[in-house]
């Protein structure tokens, strides 16, 4: 009976879905979101199985907790980066948020509700590594998921002028007859493939959009564009979460709301302007003047940047355990 409701539901959401979307005109999918979402989670926890000993060896099945109890908000309007030392947790969050992950315990809402196939449909997920054919040009690949994903109930000619639209909001016109091309061909640069990875999710116009260290990579100056195209997107009313590896300052402030994990705890899940002020209230500053991404990663790594690498896995384990009992818990919830 329940099964019964959750089809149901999801075959009335469809169908406001496609009304709504009738209104839109095909080249306003970059425009507007058709359904703003705010992603909730709470205390998210994940665990693998893992074997523990060398093969023939006495082997026993242990637990590992990757994700320790994490929470947090983002709300439509606004882009959420998670920072952290590599391995600490990130994409298999990232992953979680986006449904793409079996059990886990905590819970995780879109719009107050559980993830949906209507919610699957409203969703982008951008993967690190990008998944493009190398003997298609720029054009092609646009045009072919643009035939391949939009409604049958939008003409040929309204999809490739989406398609057309999305890659002119991109900067992808001059290299619009460029071969996107591979290891073995020459082709579109770093920041042009990620565009181009980017444009094929925002097609269908998501709501929410999920995008795996989108800058890895590429330099400043490209991963400025990147992220501005991207809050571009979230002004536009979408909710925008994704992993990144040390942003620069301007990069930084782009970002409304940061989460920080530390070998799956979160030291801090809130305002990115607050995270400063956060740890500077319980104790931690930086003696000189710091890019805040900088000193959030090593205070997440228990690297040096201006005590000693002693002192500063002091502080990663003190802020670890403060969280473990709670007395510094993240400021959102
Ligand atoms: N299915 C799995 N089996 C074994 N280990 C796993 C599995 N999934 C995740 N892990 C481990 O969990 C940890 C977190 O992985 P995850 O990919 O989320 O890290 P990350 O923060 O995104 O790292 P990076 O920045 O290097 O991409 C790692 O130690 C990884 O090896």
């Amino acid at each position: 009976m329940e099964m019964i409701k959750v089809v149901a539901n999801d075959i009335n959401e469809a169908q406001t879905d496609q009304k709504e979307d009738q209104l839109l005109e095909a080249s306003d999918v970059f425009t507007r979101a058709k359904h703003p979402v705010t992603l909730k989670f709470e205390d998210i926890v994940y665990k693998i199985k893992m074997k523990k000993g060398f093969y023939g060896s006495n082997k026993k099945i242990e637990e590992k907790a990757i994700l320790k109890g994490i929470t947090g908000m983002v709300k439509p309007g606004e882009m959420l980066a998670m920072l952290g030392p590599s391995g600490c947790g990130k994409t298999t969050l990232l992953t979680a948020l986006g449904g793409r992950l079996g059990r886990i315990n905590g819970r995780i809402t879109y719009n107050g509700k559980p993830f949906s196939n209507q919610m699957t449909r409203n969703t982008g997920f951008v993967t690190q590594e990008d998944v493009l054919s190398p003997y298609l040009t720029v054009t092609e690949t646009m045009v072919f998921t643009a035939l391949l994903q939009l409604p049958n109930r939008f003409t040929e000619k309204e999809k490739i002028k989406c398609a057309e639209a999305v890659m002119t909001e991109l900067g992808l016109s001059e290299c619009k007859n460029s071969l996107i091309g591979g290891p073995l061909t020459r082709g579109v640069s770093g920041g042009e493939r990620k565009r181009v990875s980017i444009g094929q999710e925002i097609l269908i116009n998501p709501s929410l959009l999920f995008l795996d260290e989108p800058t890895s990579g590429l330099d400043s100056t490209i991963a400025q564009q990147i992220l501005s195209i991207l809050l571009k997107l979230a002004n536009g009313g979408r909710t925008i979460v994704m992993t990144i590896h040390q942003p620069s300052n301007m990069l930084y402030y782009m970002f409304h709301k940061v989460l920080l994990l530390s070998e799956g705890y979160p030291l801090y899940s809130g305002e990115a302007s607050g995270a400063m002020n956060y740890f500077a209230s319980i104790g931690y500053c930086p003696s000189v003047p710091t890019n805040p991404s900088d000193f959030l990663l090593d205070l997440a790594s228990g690297m040096p940047s201006n005590g000693s690498w002693k002192e500063q896995a002091l502080v990663k384990q003190t802020l670890i355990s403060q969280y473990e009992k709670k007395s510094c818990r993240q400021i959102e919830g």
